[in-house]
């Protein structure tokens, strides 16, 4: 699991560690780091480098340390050969001990953009900076074609703690980041123009508070925790899964809910609907029954992809809702769940609702707005349950304040019929036995990796393709 850490929670940390170093020791770990990226960089650029040496590189340095990062790296970088310009982008304002080093190196200063540059280095602004970038900046970015941009720790212009991007912001292909994960990397739209994070030690871990303000989950901790049947088990004892999906008008949630329940860890699927017949059609081993009252005892149920709005519906949420088991609320039930919020008044078995934005605000009364693991939080601490909010980077809250952010997520999923794959899926982790967050957590990484696998060979993968993929990418955990 990665922590991710806020601009507070970092600074308080750099503190601690600077208390013991020389000045300008952080900044010149940063530098170096920073500068050994962009040598690898340049040196798998397609053409005429064989790295540093002979490129033309344009830094953009703002007032702060930020600033300074960038224009320290870039005098190693001429060191090695560069070629390198700095536009001061606030004018006097820029760190004035970096400037000299990169300018006693052979380094420009310059006050226009230079016709051609290979790597933009973005120093504009770092954890010190407020959401937006100045004027002067926004010009000078629209002037420069570069053809690789490297943000030094976020894309300058995104609000760091939140992942918001309310204003003009940079778009990187390379975010160098320096001690841990901060929010803009992992959330919202930030994370976008973020590009590929490449992270630095400087030292700072053993000073970070031990528990980040979020969690990114990684292909070990699926490793690790996924729950593989073995040898002394039995369908019941992997977990019976019920899955409240579907009707006679969309027969399809049903097939894909249950594909996904079928791909994960539980031993047994029940299905309770109209849509029996076309189920039992596509998986000939999933049991079926009309009713939630009529399918018997089990470990988890999901309910609400195509089940429709009405009373029958109602009547059937009702059902699940009085199970002392771990249920997954999805569409239709969360609708109707906003439409009566008393139906959790006696609810005490875990409970997930897995909300996009339009279902999210009839829960909450607010849409999520841009900063979403904020607002998943409050939906997860007032409902007392686990929210699996949908996007390109899924959050899942849980009211015990735990924060997961999905890294797999691929605009590949952004067609109809996934959601119920993925809700099948979560609800098969739950009757296997894993607590709330982490199977929704597990469920969104695992969702994401079979969409990736597919879409790197099929340019738009429909549902039940990425729902065929999930056994063979969950299989290849027990490599
Ligand atoms: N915290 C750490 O552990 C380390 C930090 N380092 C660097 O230091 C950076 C933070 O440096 P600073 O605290 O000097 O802050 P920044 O370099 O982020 O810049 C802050 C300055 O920018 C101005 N500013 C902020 N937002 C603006 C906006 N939207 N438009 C115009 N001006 C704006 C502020 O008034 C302030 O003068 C980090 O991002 C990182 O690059 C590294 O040198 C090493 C270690
Ligand atoms: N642009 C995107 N990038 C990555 N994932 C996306 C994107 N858009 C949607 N998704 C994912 O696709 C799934 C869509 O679910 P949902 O909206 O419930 O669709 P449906 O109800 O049709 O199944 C969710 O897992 C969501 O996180
Ligand atoms: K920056």
């Amino acid at each position: 699991m990665h922590g991710v850490w806020r601009t507070a929670a970092v600074r308080r940390a750099e503190a601690e560690l600077m208390r013991g170093l020389p000045p300008l020791a952080l900044m010149h770990r940063a530098a170096a780091g920073l500068a050994a990226t962009c040598t690898q960089l340049l040196r798998a650029m397609p053409g005429k480098h064989a790295g540093a040496y002979g490129a033309h590189i344009t830094v953009l340095a703002g007032p702060g340390d930020n600033g300074g990062d960038a224009l320290l790296a870039a005098e190693r970088l001429i060191r090695q050969g560069a070629q390198a310009t700095a536009i001061a982008v606030m004018g006097e304002r820029v760190h004035r001990q970096a400037l000299r080093a990169f300018r006693d190196a052979g380094g420009r200063l310059a006050t226009t953009a230079p016709t051609h540059t290979d790597l933009l280095i973005d120093g504009i602004i770092g954890i010190g900076g407020r959401p937006g970038l100045p004027e002067r900046a926004v010009q000078l970015l629209e002037t420069i074609h570069p053809r690789l941009t490297v943000a030094v720790d976020v894309p300058s212009g995104v609000d760091v703690d939140t992942g918001a991007v309310p204003g003009p912001a940079v778009n990187a292909d390379v975010t160098v980041t320096f001690g841990c994960r901060k929010p803009a990397h992992v959330l919202g739209d930030a994370a976008l123009r973020t590009g590929y994070l490449d992270l630095i030690d400087i030292g700072l871990g053993p000073y970070l508070e031990c528990e980040g303000y979020l969690q990114v989950p990684t292909l070990d901790d699926m490793i690790e925790q996924w729950p593989f049947p073995d040898e002394l088990d039995d369908k019941y004892t992997r977990g019976v899964v019920g899955i409240a999906a579907g009707s006679a008008e969309y027969p399809g949630a049903a097939i894909l809910a249950t594909a996904g329940a079928l791909s994960g860890p539980a031993g047994y699927v029940r299905y309770a609907g109209a849509a029996k017949a076309q189920v039992h059609n596509h998986h000939p081993e999933v049991v079926g029954t009309d009713s939630v009252a009529t399918a018997g005892r089990t470990q988890s149920w999901l309910i609400g992809p195509g089940s429709g709005t009405g009373e029958a519906t109602a009547h059937e949420l009702k059902q699940v809702l009085a199970r002392p088991v771990p249920a997954v609320l999805d569409a239709d039930a969360i609708t109707l769940l906003a439409q009566s919020p008393h139906l959790l008044a006696n609810r005490e078995a875990p409970l997930v609702l897995t909300p996009h934005d339009r279902e999210f605000e009839r829960l909450y009364g607010t849409a999520p707005g841009d900063r979403r693991a904020e607002a998943a939080m409050a939906l997860a601490k007032r409902l007392h349950c686990t929210v699996l909010l949908k996007g390109h980077h899924t959050i899942v809250a849980d009211s015990d304040g735990t924060v997961y952010v999905n890294p797999t997520g691929h605009p590949a999923l952004a067609t109809a019929g996934t959601g119920d794959v993925l809700a099948g899926l979560v609800a098969s982790l739950l009757a296997a036995g894993i607590p709330a967050a982490r199977a929704a957590m597990m469920g969104a990484f695992m969702h994401g990796m079979a969409a990736r696998a597919v879409a790197s060979e099929i340019v738009s993968p429909v549902a039940s393709q990425i729902a065929a993929e999930l056994p063979g990418t969950i299989g290849a955990l027990n490599d």
